[in-house]
């Protein structure tokens, strides 16, 4: 209810969505809110899951489960995921850009957004020729489509280039030319696929102005995925977050940006690198929590990276390699966690009172600063549990992974980031010079013979 007493209805209810391809979990029971006349942004890592959601909303894919409401302005609600594509545009009133700019570049901005009106000029036409030909409405609805078309071309800072080949425009021109054109059709929700992708600070910032006039002169309500940090915090009344398929967080930019399981989850970054982001914001409860348990109230927090929502599917994605990775098989059950988490911890507590495989006291520890993925934070834990050098976590099994992700706090990264295989590798790297010196008199002891 808003403050003149009016219901209000999140324009957007996107509800326990899933997406499967065959076995892969894109999307796992996925449910968040886009409310009217705001910027909702998605956000997340690479291979999250944002265009999928994009997709599913806009009729591209359909997904596996889940229910994507839509509630235009006038109170008519659609369920996106029966609706066939076109109609979702032209009933429900949504429009998109894609992460790949997909303009007539032969045709001048004008004829690109006198084309996205194609079907509104074709209705005004009676489908007839004698409807092309200006008998009935189809001249006053050609004359409003041009009036509308330079309007928007106005607002994006394009109406000097209206007769120019789209194809000619400046990348950030060319990005704002595709919402000028998605704003043509009238929509009620404007999806945006990373709209600042490859933009200068300059265009970013003139994408931003033109976002926000759409939001305040239209009423528009946008959803925008993007990995510019820039335009997500000026723009965004909200943001929510994926990892994995799955929502981490939720909530208004202020808060997502200092939030722990972004910090560690999302941005996936070094220990040093959290450190940095955590001195930026400046927030001294920030770092008490990640040092912290998991925080349950956001979440089952069947896993350390906390992921809030429950999910009955394990979700499970390809990595770099193409392999296949589980991420976590999710369960909401507290007491599975729990009982989980105690073996960890015992497993933890193991591995910190056996002795370690190379005496540490004999030579110098290794670097483990050297396996991508271990700051010198998660190095010191590591070295306080009696883990010091390489070949102790080239020796990990599985059992051993999860009690150090346990305690790192690091779900399914260590074996995403093949700590073991990097550890292998500099053990291997570490002995070839020690070989090869040792070949090297009998190399030379043969050579004189
Ligand atoms: N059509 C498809 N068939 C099979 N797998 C797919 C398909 N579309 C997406 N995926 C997989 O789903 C997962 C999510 O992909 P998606 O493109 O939605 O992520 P994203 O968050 O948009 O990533 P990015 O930021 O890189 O665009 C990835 O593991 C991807 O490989």
């Amino acid at each position: 209810m808003n403050a003149a007493g009016e219901m209000t209805y999140p324009i957007l209810q996107v509800e326990h969505l899933s997406m499967k391809f065959g076995g892969l979990v894109a999307i796992g029971d996925l449910s968040f809110e886009a409310r009217r006349g705001e910027i909702t942004a998605l956000i997340g890592p690479n291979g999250a899951g944002k265009t999928t959601v994009f997709n599913c909303i806009t009729g591209f894919y359909k997904p596996t489960e889940g229910m994507i409401t839509l509630t235009r302005q006038d109170g008519s609600a659609y369920l996106l995921e029966r609706l066939p594509g076109h109609e979702i545009a032209a009933r429900a009133k949504v429009a998109r850009t894609f992460q790949n700019i997909r303009l007539f570049s032969g045709m001048t901005l004008l004829e690109n957004l006198l084309v996205a009106q194609h079907n509104k000029l074709m209705k005004a036409s009676g489908y007839t020729v004698m409807g092309l030909l200006g008998i009935g409405g189809y001249r006053q609805a050609s004359a409003e489509s041009i009036d509308l078309a330079k309007h928007w071309l106005e607002k994006a800072d394009l109406v000097n280039r209206a007769d120019d080949p789209a194809g000619d425009l400046p990348y950030g021109a060319q990005r704002r030319l595709e919402i000028a054109r998605a704003m043509c059709t009238g929509p009620e929700l404007l999806c945006l696929d990373e709209p600042a992708a490859g933009l200068n600070p300059r265009e970013s910032q003139a994408l931003n102005d033109l976002l926000n006039d759409i939001k305040q002169d239209t009423g528009t309500s946008i959803l925008l995925i993007e990995h510019d940090m820039s335009v997500v915090m000026q723009i965004s009344d909200h943001v929510v977050v994926l990892e994995y398929g799955r929502k981490i967080s939720d909530g208004d930019p202020t808060f997502v940006k200092t939030d722990p399981r972004v910090i560690a989850a999302y941005l996936g970054v070094e220990d040093e690198e959290v450190t940095e982001v955590l001195a930026e914001v400046g927030d001294d409860h920030v770092i008490e929590q990640l040092d912290a348990e998991p925080d349950r109230a956001h979440g089952p927090g069947d896993s350390s990276s906390m992921m809030a929502g429950s999910i009955s599917d394990t979700i499970a994605h390809s990595d770099e390699y193409g392999e296949r990775i589980t991420v976590s098989p999710g369960a909401s059950r507290a007491r599975q966690v729990e009982e989980r988490e105690a073996r960890a911890k015992a497993r933890a507590a193991e591995m910190a009172a056996a002795p370690a495989s190379v005496p540490v006291a004999e030579t110098a520890p290794d670097k483990l600063t050297l396996i991508k993925g271990i700051g010198p934070v998660n190095a010191r834990k590591l070295n306080e549990h009696g883990v010091y050098r390489f070949e102790q976590i080239a020796s990990w099994k599985a059992a051993d992974i999860r009690a150090a992700e346990a305690y790192l706090e690091f779900d399914g990264r260590i074996a995403r980031e093949d700590w073991v295989g990097q550890a292998k590798r500099l053990v291997k790297a570490a002995a070839k010079p020690a070989k090869e010196t040792a070949a090297e008199p009998a190399r030379k002891r043969g050579s004189k013979k």
